[in-house]
């Protein structure tokens, strides 16, 4: 679970990015997080995962208290929660495999181990046939699925998703936020922001909208049973 007391932030040069925001997210849930340009989701996800440290309130994941945990112990709380970014972050001197396996081994987990988990992930986007390709070698969609095969490979229970479709058309949209589905039907918790209103819509799902820092709604099915 992820939970949000009157958690704020305030950045070092006195913008504020989010303010009092309280939400629970309970482990197996799919959230999108939606909201105008500047009204903060980036923050919040960023909260998640200490990419930011929030400057008042409390964050609990899965149990941890993670607002004041030490630097040593942000790495284990980071292998709980894949990342994945609208502009892929793919390492573009790395085939598509090493792209995947590279985080894996930077984690230290042993060869066998490592081409295991990077074949399977690659395997569950439908990304076994292009294991040798480079990222300049393939479509925007196929980038973004190697994204996904990368935060998900050494199996975390969250996925963040900031934007995953920003830089592809309707169809490899759709296709991504299946992939995310898909992997929240396996039991991982999904927590994606978007622009994209369209994407959304007939989705079943829990819908948070974020405004000026703050939670301006939370429908747990408004979405769906209003479009
Ligand atoms: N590192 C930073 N330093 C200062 N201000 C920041 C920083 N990061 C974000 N902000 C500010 O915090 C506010 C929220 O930004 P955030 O990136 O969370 O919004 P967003 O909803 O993700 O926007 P977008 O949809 O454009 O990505 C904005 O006013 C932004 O300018």
């Amino acid at each position: 679970m992820i939970e949000f007391t009157n958690v704020s932030k305030k950045y070092a040069n006195g913008v504020i990015g989010l303010h009092n925001i309280n939400i629970q997210i309970e482990s197996g849930e799919f959230l999108f997080v939606i909201g105008p340009s500047g009204a903060g989701k980036s923050s919040f996800l960023k909260m998640i995962n200490c990419q930011e440290k929030a400057t008042g309130g409390e964050i609990k994941v899965n149990g941890i208290e993670i607002t004041r945990l030490s630097r040593f112990k942000i790495p284990k709380l980071r292998r709980q929660i894949g990342v994945v970014f609208q502009d892929f972050k793919l390492l573009k001197k790395m085939t598509v495999y090493q792209n995947v396996a590279f985080a894996l081994e930077a984690i230290g987990l042993p060869k066998e181990e490592v081409r295991q988990k990077a074949l399977d992930a690659l395997t569950l986007v439908g990304l076994e046939g292009k294991l040798l390709f480079y990222p300049n070698q393939l479509s925007g969609g196929e980038q973004q699925r190697v994204a996904i095969a990368r935060a998900i490979a050494n199996n975390p229970d969250i996925i963040i998703a900031d934007e995953p479709t920003g830089n592809l058309d309707p169809d490899n949209s759709i296709q991504i936020v299946n992939i995310l589905k898909e992997l929240n039907k396996q039991g991982k918790t999904v927590i994606m922001a978007t622009h994209d209103h369209e994407l959304i819509f007939g989705q079943d799902c829990r819908v948070v909208t974020i405004d000026h820092g703050t939670i301006f709604s939370d429908e747990v099915r408004g979405y769906y049973e209003n479009n």
